[in-house]
């Protein structure tokens, strides 16, 4: 099964009044389920935009989305972490924040987590004491606890150290293989991007540039055309 882009057009605001700017240029293509897409493309290519928009952060202008509402859950760039939760709470907060859970179950099932990948440790912890790498771990628990089946991950590792980037990815990798679901990554780590994706949707200004299989994307013969291109940029 897949969800469809389809001529995908996100306009915003500019700082002139009336003048709007096209960040997204008719962009179409499928998210397979239960898989890795990862979205590549150089600074300002419209990447954020794209994984906002399927997260219903940024309206669509023309165009259309799968209807992912309540099915997805989002890993920040800069962990956006609640200060003043510890880090229990902070994974338990989206089962008890909306009701859906009392906090005594919602907490229960974030020990869970937090044992099931080697985090117990800093349960009692608020984010200013945790490393980088402890926060975004953190961080794509509060994510896994919806149990939402499609995960959305801006940049997960690119505010990290070298130590906490291999900590996240590895959390990433052990993530992308639970069963049933889907991950949209934007990334600029080409060797992560390698390794763990199924599929490659490459952007450069608002475009889609490429649209295939991780396999094919990286095949060695295409080095040097749309990776070298990317990197280049
Ligand atoms: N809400 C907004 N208001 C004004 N401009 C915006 C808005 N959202 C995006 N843009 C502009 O759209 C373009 C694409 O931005 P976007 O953040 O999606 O790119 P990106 O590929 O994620 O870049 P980066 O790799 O640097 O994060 C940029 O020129 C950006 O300034």
């Amino acid at each position: 099964m897949t969800m469809a882009v389809k001529q995908l057009v996100v306009t915003v605001p500019t700082n002139k009044k009336h003048v709007t700017k096209e960040v997204l240029h008719e962009v179409s293509f499928d998210i397979p389920t239960a898989q890795v897409l990862t979205i590549l493309g150089p600074s300002g290519a419209g990447k954020s935009t794209l994984i906002r928009t399927l997260n219903g952060l940024q309206p669509v202008t023309t165009g259309s989305v799968p209807d992912l509402a309540g099915q997805t859950a989002m890993v920040f760039q800069h962990f956006n972490l609640f200060a003043n939760l510890t880090a229990l709470d902070n994974v338990a907060s989206p089962l008890y924040l909306t009701g859906q859970q009392s906090k005594a179950a919602a907490r229960e099932r974030a020990m869970t987590l937090l044992e099931k990948f080697n985090l117990a440790g800093v349960a009692t912890q608020y984010p200013s004491s945790l490393s980088g790498g402890q926060k975004q771990r953190i961080g794509i628990l509060r994510a896994l606890i919806t149990e939402a089946p499609v995960l959305l991950l801006d940049e997960p590792t690119s505010a990290l150290d070298p130590e906490s980037i291999r900590e996240v990815t590895d959390m990433i990798t052990e993530v992308a293989k639970l069963p049933n679901r889907t991950i949209i990554l934007v990334t600029h780590d080409i060797a992560f991007a390698r390794d763990i994706s199924d599929d490659v949707l490459l952007l450069a200004d608002g475009r889609v540039q490429a649209f295939e299989r991780a396999d094919d994307f990286f095949a060695p013969e295409q080095q040097n055309t749309a990776i070298t291109a990317f990197l280049t940029r």
